[in-house]
């Protein structure tokens, strides 16, 4: 499949003639051909239009109709080949077999997502039928289903160019839900969003959808996000990037004549407790566990280990020996894009310049543009809690242990920390006790909590929650990844003495569609 750098609007490919740009090849530092047009104002409004006019017949298709969309999604993809492969390791610096892997998380959310539609469960019809006879009052028909909310913007994140980008979860939950999507494209990786966009668009046309349910923007500045976020018909937002360009979209969607919700994943350091008897027990093996789980992908994972808390003594010297030697010798790792591997080495730098922490052990030296040494540090609980610039997310493969005087340090480290995507626990049995006392904490603090595994590595599946209270997102009560995320692109709808014939088929007597309803009251299928 040909690159153009043209942007995809509904059904059409066009140039965009706001400025152009080039994917960079972080590996060699060269720019790849072709040049991709930024689109503006124009672009988005006629993006936004198509997407509206889509909404209306998309929300109504049938249940297996819109599975069979996102199915035919994953087979586009997968029908690109090895030309999506290469290019996005062109566009990433990443290699081949992560890549492969993330096309294989990517096809399976969007086939998971299909049969979540099918099955019709996020509907979640009730039904209280009408009381005429009741006394005092009586009871009207009421009647719920859920609707989604309308078009939603997409912003592809950088470091997962496929399973957080143009087809990644935000997208496939937004079209589960039956919602249009006007994806901003990340200018990291524009070859690979455009090759994933126009399998998006095959998918329309072959499955006889209104064009505007996708289309694909690309811009040069920040001007084409903001003015994506501030259209009036888009209803909602999903993002994965950066605090400060999410808090920039949040502010922007709260100013609007008709604020919209924003879904952004945004910054997390995600603890890791070393519970001690775990550390009595296998030091040596967390201390390699860790650093693996660290520098994978370069450190470029929102669920990298940030840092971790430990009780001094000989037991955590043993530990800190282990993640040492490890990391001594892990070699260098070229990131996505010259800029994030400036703002890693800056943010490393000011670690190693604070006078209240240490560096334990620096990663091997580099031998390419863009590569990043990974980095270890170690401070005090009472300087950590001194500092709360000690707490500022270092994107890549940097972490900060915290030597704590005793678990009661470590939980007051803990509740001082901000929310987070996660929270880990390295336990053996004998720490039973401090994990329990220490739960309620990491409840408040984390989207998900994880026994004895490393926090990289999210599983696509129903129960998975990966969001967390800010930063970690803008928003709690929701996740990013999993089957819940259709949440966030729906809402309740009721229906009060509505005539039978004019009742969507989820909510009318006699159950046409066979889903799980609660009729007064009571779960069931009639
Ligand atoms: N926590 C995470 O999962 C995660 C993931 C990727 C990047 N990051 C962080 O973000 C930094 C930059 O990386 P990035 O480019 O991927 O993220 P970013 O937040 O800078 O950009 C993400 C997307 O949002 C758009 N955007 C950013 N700021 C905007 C604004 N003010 N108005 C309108 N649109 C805006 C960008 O054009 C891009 O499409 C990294 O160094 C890292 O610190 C974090
Ligand atoms: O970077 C954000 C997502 C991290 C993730 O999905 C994973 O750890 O697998």
């Amino acid at each position: 499949m040909t690159i153009t750098g043209e942007m995809l609007i509904g059904a059409q490919a066009h140039r965009g003639g706001e400025g152009e740009f080039r994917a960079v090849d972080p590996a060699s530092g060269e720019a790849l051909e072709p040049a991709f047009g930024g689109g503006g104002a124009a672009e988005v409004d006629r993006a936004c239009v198509l997407a509206r006019a889509a909404f209306d017949v998309f929300r109504e298709t049938g249940l297996d109709q819109r599975a069979t969309f996102l199915e035919t999604v994953a087979r586009n993809i997968l029908d690109i080949g090895d030309d999506l492969i290469d290019r996005a390791m062109a566009e990433s610096g990443l290699p081949r077999a992560r890549l492969e892997g993330e096309r294989g998380r990517t096809v399976g959310q969007l086939r998971l997502f299909a049969q979540v539609v099918r099955e019709g469960g996020w509907i979640e019809p009730r039904i209280d039928p009408a009381m005429p006879d009741r006394k005092p009052l009586p009871r009207p028909d009421i009647r719920q289903r859920h609707i989604p909310l309308g078009p939603v913007a997409v912003f592809g994140a950088s470091n997962f160019p496929l399973a957080f980008s143009v087809a990644g979860g935000d997208t496939a939950s937004a079209f589960a839900a039956g919602c249009p999507v006007v994806v901003k494209g990340h200018g990291a990786h524009p070859g690979t969003s455009e090759l994933v966009g126009r399998a998006i668009r095959a998918a329309v046309a072959s499955c006889g959808l209104p064009e505007g349910v996708f289309s694909l923007l690309f811009g040069t500045g920040n001007e084409i996000g903001t003015a994506l976020v501030a259209d009036p018909r888009i209803k909602a937002v999903g993002f994965t990037g950066s605090r400060r360009g999410g808090l920039a979209l949040m502010e922007v969607a709260a100013r609007r004549p008709e604020p919209i919700p924003v879904y952004a994943e945004m910054s997390s350091i995600n603890p890791v407790f070393l519970m001690p008897a775990a550390l009595a027990s296998r030091a040596e093996a967390l201390g390699k566990g860790f650093v693996a789980s660290l520098t994978m992908g370069a450190g470029q994972f929102c669920t990298n280990p940030g840092i971790l808390l430990g009780v001094e003594g000989p037991d955590l010297d043993r530990f800190v020996a282990a993640a040492v030697e490890a990391l001594g010798g892990s070699a260098a790792s070229t990131m996505l894009t010259p800029g994030i591997h400036a703002a890693y080495d800056s943010g490393v730098a000011k670690l190693a310049a604070s006078g209240a922490v240490t560096t334990l052990a620096r990663g091997m030296a580099c031998s390419g543009p863009n590569q990043a040494q990974a980095a270890f540090f170690t401070t005090t609980a009472d300087a950590f809690l001194a500092d709360t610039g000690l707490q500022e997310e270092v994107f890549g493969a940097a972490s900060l242990l915290i030597r704590c005087g005793d678990a009661a340090a470590m939980k007051t480290v803990a509740e001082r920390l901000e929310g987070q995507l996660t929270a880990t626990v390295q336990m053996d049995a004998e720490d039973k006790a401090a994990v329990a006392a220490l739960i309620p904490t990491l409840e408040r603090k984390a989207g998900r909590i994880l026994a004895n595994g490393w926090p990289t590595g999210v599983e696509v599946c129903h129960a998975m929650v990966h969001g967390g209270p800010f930063p970690a997102t803008s928003d709690p009560r929701s996740t990013s990844v999993g089957t819940l995320a259709i949440r966030r692109f729906l809402r309740p709808v009721c229906y009060q003495d509505i005539p039978a014939d004019l009742l969507p088929e989820a909510v009318r007597d006699g159950n046409p569609l066979g889903l799980w309803r609660r009729v007064d009251g009571e779960l069931g299928r009639e």
